[in-house]
């Protein structure tokens, strides 16, 4: 849709039909809501000022990007939003050139808009690099990785800081009360305040000439001095819903041809009553009542978040040790309801995955117990840290891993595919897996146990009921759930048993199946008495083949020189996983029961 060149009102009559647009269709079919709501009216100014055709179009996590990818000849198709098969929920440039590179991952815009910067530079062109970053994202460390350079490098970038005051949940950390008072207006109050009282505590009487020039010198002090400090410029605070106001203000930036953060107050959710503000469940939202913002789809099975909150809830109550933290995801992760309980041992630390790792080794080191509750996508933010500040001293921090496996409808940037992968090869690292809900309390209260780093798994959404009886976990031991009467053995690990269990009962013959549990230290000495009797396994785990669950057994029976054993793996093959609705994303896997039992032989 061409803007270039509509007035104010055209531009503002875009901005509705925009806002009609996404309510519609994310009512419908769910979606990233409030976000992209709140940054309308800035992305039409980007849209206004820059050509996306050349400049970079940059935007962080890019969960807001739905008015953008409206306005590239997206119209029609936002139909398909993050359903299989259709658009992507975020930034995707083999979606549209518009587009301008993978997101998903919050924080990555301006490390991306520098690296932009640098080869335009060198290709000597005319392009100017244009991000926008949410107040929640500039909380991450790679933000100031990046500031850094620019602000050293001087390039031209301009940077459109969209500042709801709203991370998923409210916003965590000096950096967002930073901005809040700049929004507020505060800064300047509060910074001469603090001038005037240290004047008066600290010089002689008659000072007060000296104390009119300083006060007359403060008023260079912009709110954006921590920007300024780091030489890059600031303008702001603007109204983000101001289509004039914004334009200009972009106009200005980039014709400074340096760096620029334009600070943009935005209201997120704007534009549906029902969501604006500050309201975490209007983030990520299923389909809904536009009328009354009624959620329609709400799934009466008790998710494995609810069953792994509760019990750290009560692990946290029986020992006054458990601490532990979540970076920004409070309420995805459960643990919400642990800080409301225990203000001073729950953290929320912001998006800040490295930090949350390390800060809870020192924990650790100083005699605590520390569960990090984390996506096991946004563990991966987080990884040398695991090596360097946990296993390395082996320091007793418990990982649990929500979303583990696929996650459906975020796709390629936030399926949980390679925890097992990348946490295996760690020295000193536990590596175990609860099968259903009951186990998934069992393993809080056995990671309680453990001296060393460990890691537990679990999936987005529920487990499946299994009709076998909970037992405790011990350390490397498998779990024979049934024996069989063929040469095959089913092994499972983690939500793979359930599956396994499926294949089973799909399958003619009476096939045993393991539940595995530990995949480090792994049970040896069942692998080695099973290998007597069944001489073809499966392996079943919602995780990444590539040194996954399958290489671990593999590893095992060479180990233990046991060579007569066919292992065909039913976990993930070598490529990225495309969003979409679970079911319809393993069916395009082959990875339903209904499929997995053509393939294992008769
Ligand atoms: C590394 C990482 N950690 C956590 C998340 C989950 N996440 C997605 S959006 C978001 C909040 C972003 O807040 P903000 O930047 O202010 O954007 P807003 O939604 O307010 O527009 C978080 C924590 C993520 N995408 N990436
Ligand atoms: C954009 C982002 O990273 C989060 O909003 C994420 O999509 C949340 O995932 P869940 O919906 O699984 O909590
Ligand atoms: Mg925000």
């Amino acid at each position: 849709m061409e803007i270039k060149g509509k007035s104010v009102e055209e531009l503002e009559e875009v901005a509705s039909k925009i806002r009609e647009r996404i309510i519609d269709v994310v009512s419908r079919k769910g979606g990233h809501f409030s976000s992209t709501l709140g940054a309308v009216e800035l992305t039409l100014g980007m849209h206004y000022v820059f050509d996306v055709n050349s400049d970079p179009f940059i935007f962080d996590v890019s969960h807001q990007c739905y008015a953008h990818k409206l306005l590239t000849n997206r119209w029609e198709e936002f139909e398909t939003i993050r359903q299989f098969g259709g658009l992507c929920g975020f930034t995707k440039p083999n979606e549209s050139n518009a587009d301008y590179f993978v997101a998903g991952h919050s924080s990555t815009s301006i490390s991306l808009a520098v690296g932009a910067a640098k080869s335009i530079k060198l290709k000597n062109q005319d392009r100017v690099p244009v991000v926008m970053i949410g107040d929640g994202s500039m909380s991450a460390g790679m933000v100031y990785e990046a500031l850094n350079e620019l602000g050293d490098l001087k390039l031209p970038v301009v940077i459109i800081l969209n500042d709801n005051e709203m991370s998923i949940a409210k916003p965590i950390g000096a950096i967002s009360k930073y901005l809040s008072k700049i929004l507020a207006g505060k800064f300047y109050q509060s910074f001469k305040a603090r001038v005037d009282k240290f004047i008066r505590n600290n010089m002689p009487e008659g000072t007060t000439y000296l104390a009119k020039r300083l006060e007359s010198s403060i008023k260079l002090i912009t709110p954006g001095i921590l920007f300024e400090e780091m030489g890059i410029d600031y303008i702001g605070p603007i109204d983000g819903h101001d289509i004039e106001e914004i334009i200009d203000t972009l106009n200005i930036a980039k014709s400074m041809q340096k760096p620029v953060i334009v600070h943009a107050k935005t209201v997120k959710g704007k534009g549906y009553k029902i969501a604006e503000g500050q309201h975490e469940h209007w983030h990520g939202v299923g389909p809904f009542n536009v009328e009354d913002g009624e959620f329609i789809k709400k799934s009466t099975q008790k998710s494995a978040t609810s069953v792994y909150s509760y019990s750290l809830l009560n692990l946290a109550k029986k020992y006054e040790n458990v601490v532990g933290v979540t970076a920004a995801m409070p309420s995805g992760t459960g643990v919400d309801k642990l800080i409301e309980a225990y203000p001073n041992r729950f953290w929320d630390v912001a998006i800040a995955e490295q930090h949350a790792v390390t800060s809870m080794a020192a924990m650790a080191k100083e005699g605590f117990k520390p569960f990090i509750t984390i996506y096991s996508t946004f563990l991966q933010r987080g990884f040398d840290q695991i090596i360097h500040d946990v296993s390395i001293m082996n320091l007793p921090v418990v990982f649990a891993m929500d979303r583990a496996g696929i996650v459906g409808n975020d796709g390629e940037t936030h399926q949980g595919a390679f925890d097992i992968n990348f946490l295996r090869f760690i020295p000193n690292m536990i590596l175990f897996a609860p099968r259903d809900n009951e186990t998934l309390e069992n393993s809080l209260e056995f990671a309680y146990t453990l001296s060393s780093p460990c890691a537990i798994r679990y999936p987005r959404g529920s487990f499946k009921e299994l009709d076998f009886k909970a037992t405790n976990f011990e350390l490397g031991k498998a779990e024979l759930l049934k024996d069989g009467n063929s040469n095959k053995l089913f092994i499972g690990y983690g939500n793979g048993v359930s599956k396994a269990i499926d294949v089973e009962k799909l399958h003619e013959e009476d096939i045993a199946i393991l539940d595995l549990r530990f995949i480090k230290p792994i049970d040896k000495n069942i692998l080695k008495t099973l290998s007597d009797k069944y001489d073809s396994w499966y392996v079943f785990s919602d995780s990444q083949k590539q040194g996954g669950v399958a290489s671990a057994i593999m590893e095992a029976l060479s180990e233990l020189e046991i060579t007569n054993i066919n292992i065909k793996s039913f976990e993930y093959e070598d490529s990225f996983i495309e969003h979409g609705d679970t079911t319809k994303v393993e069916e395009s896997l082959g990875l339903l029961a209904k499929q997995l039992v053509l393939l294992v032989d008769k």
